[in-house]
């Protein structure tokens, strides 16, 4: 029988003792293990008065921290204590024994030593608990993914994902509860407004509690899902955050919603052109914002490679409420030749919209070719419940959904979760939009009314704004 290799050879061919002689070496175990012993056998011989009074000083120091600084405290404290616990208790007991009946090992020839994937680190939060892994030259990263259906037997987590940080260093998260199972409520708008954080508008919540940022400036988003998926919460989402620079006139929002207003008219306030009925007018509003786009790349050439908005150059959100109506479903010759128009002026904005403040958000319930042509110009797609496997692959990209992209999965009990290229990540996040009723819609709308009556027709933006924005920065208070 082949040894088990953990860095030295130890207790025997037995995985048993192998994985506690393991754990003795780790500081981590050792020092709660020894320390306790110890101080019991101080305070028998020393006397009790001096344990007592240093464990109350600590539990005062806790409870102090605790109260005063929250966040801090169950990041430093709770998540690493329960880090330990989870990785000595739960974990380390049954990985070896898991690693071998999934077949992520393997024998060196050489030695007769069983290799397995090492645990290096693990971190947890409320619902994660994320293990560090070190693969042995012989594993691959994507055959840890393929065991990740027996992961999750295994450890009976809700979710596992897998993430490679490095060659031979991955992330396998278990995620043990879900936060998103509950509605969200739209989170409350910075005390200041900073036209930077249209960089990362808060929309929601992620699976792992942290806030869902969208970058909104310098992106074209694309949001698709079936029928009843939530994809309007991401849109009342994402005008929530915008609301109060709509309010200061450091965005403005045109809307399409070739339903008939099914959805944008709640929010009618909010947008500074709107078309409902007439496709023609909604090929006209694209036609016209593709030659404002080319007007402000001329106003903006040589002077800034990145745009900043202001009430001058406002930056300019376009929201097409299913792009499908507009793309295939118009009727007759006159309806290809309207979808024909859409589809150049989309083509116009997509291609050259990112950098003069730009930026296109459409929503649909399919992602076929032909019902976006220019799927691959929309830098960030969203993902929600989705019919088919296919379906996923088409809207996130190949290979999306092995690498955990389940929109297939999401239940109909939970409206409004979607999962999310992130930049800079491969993984799709698995996120869920804030929801808003009709009702506060209306109030948003109400809200946040423009002060001005910019017109965009073109570069000749004026503003009347009884605000003063010094151009970046506008106290909450005052644009709200
Ligand atoms: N983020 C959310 N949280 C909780 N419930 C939601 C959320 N989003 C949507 N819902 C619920 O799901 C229902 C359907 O959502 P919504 O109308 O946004 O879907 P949709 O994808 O826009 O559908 P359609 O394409 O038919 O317009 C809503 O009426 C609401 O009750």
């Amino acid at each position: 029988m082949g040894k088990i290799k953990t860095g030295r050879k130890a207790a025997g061919d037995f995985p048993f003792g192998r994985m506690v002689a393991s754990q003795l070496r780790h500081p981590g175990v050792m020092l709660p293990l020894l320390g306790a012993p110890a101080l019991a056998v101080y305070g028998v011989m020393q006397g009790w008065t001096r344990p007592l009074i240093g464990a109350g000083v600590l539990v005062v120091v806790l409870a102090v921290w605790a109260m005063r600084w929250r966040v801090s405290f169950r990041n430093q404290v709770i998540y690493r204590v329960k880090a330990w616990y989870r990785r000595w208790f739960r974990y380390a007991p049954r990985w070896w024994f898991w690693m071998g009946r999934l077949g992520l090992s393997v024998t060196d020839e050489m030695t007769g030593w069983i290799l397995r994937p090492r645990i290096v680190k693990v971190r947890s939060t409320g619902c994660i608990d994320s293990l560090l892994l070190d693969l042995p030259l012989g594993v691959r990263v994507d055959q840890v993914a393929e065991a990740v259906p027996d992961l999750r037997h295994a450890a009976k987590a809700r979710r596992v994902s897998v993430r490679e940080l490095e060659p031979g260093l991955v992330w396998v998260d278990f995620f043990t509860a879900d936060p998103l199972r509950k509605t969200i409520v739209p989170v409350p708008h910075p005390a200041r407004l900073n036209v930077r954080d249209l960089d990362g508008l808060v929309l929601g919540y992620c699976e792992d509690g942290t806030p869902w940022q969208l970058k909104v400036a310098g992106r074209h988003i694309f949001v698709c899902g079936v029928s009843g998926a939530g994809k309007s919460s991401v849109l009342w989402s994402l005008l929530w955050s915008l609301g109060p620079y709509i309010r200061a006139g450091l965005v403005v929002v045109h809307g399409i919603d070739p339903k008939g207003g099914m959805e944008l008219e709640f929010g009618r306030e909010l947008f500074d052109r709107y078309e409902a009925d007439d496709y023609e007018a909604m090929a006209e509003l694209l036609e016209e914002d593709a030659d404002y786009l080319d007007d402000r790349t001329k106003l903006l050439r040589g002077k800034a490679r990145t745009f900043t908005a202001s009430q001058e150059t406002p930056f300019v959100l376009i929201v097409i409420d299913e792009l499908m109506q507009l793309t295939v479903l118009l009727p007759g010759a006159e309806g290809r030749r309207l979808s024909a128009r859409i589809d150049v002026a989309l083509g116009r904005l997509l291609g050259k919209g990112r950098a003069p403040g730009f930026s296109v958000f459409a929503t649909s319930l399919l992602v076929t070719k032909d019902v976006v042509t220019w799927r691959e110009l929309f830098s960030t797609k969203i993902a929600m419940r989705l019919d088919n496997e296919a379906q996923v692959e088409m809207a996130l990209g190949e290979g999306a959904r092995d690498l955990g992209a389940e929109c297939d999965r999401i239940p109909e009990s939970l409206p409004g979760v979607a999962y999310v290229l992130q930049e800079g990540k491969r993984e799709p996040v698995r996120v869920r939009a804030a929801y808003m009723s009709d009702d506060a819609i209306r109030d948003m709308a109400t809200r946040f009314t423009p002060h001005s009556a910019i017109k965009s027709g073109r570069q000749d933006v004026t503003l009347i704004n009884p605000n003063t924005v010094d151009g970046e920065v506008v106290e909450s208070g005052e644009a709200a």
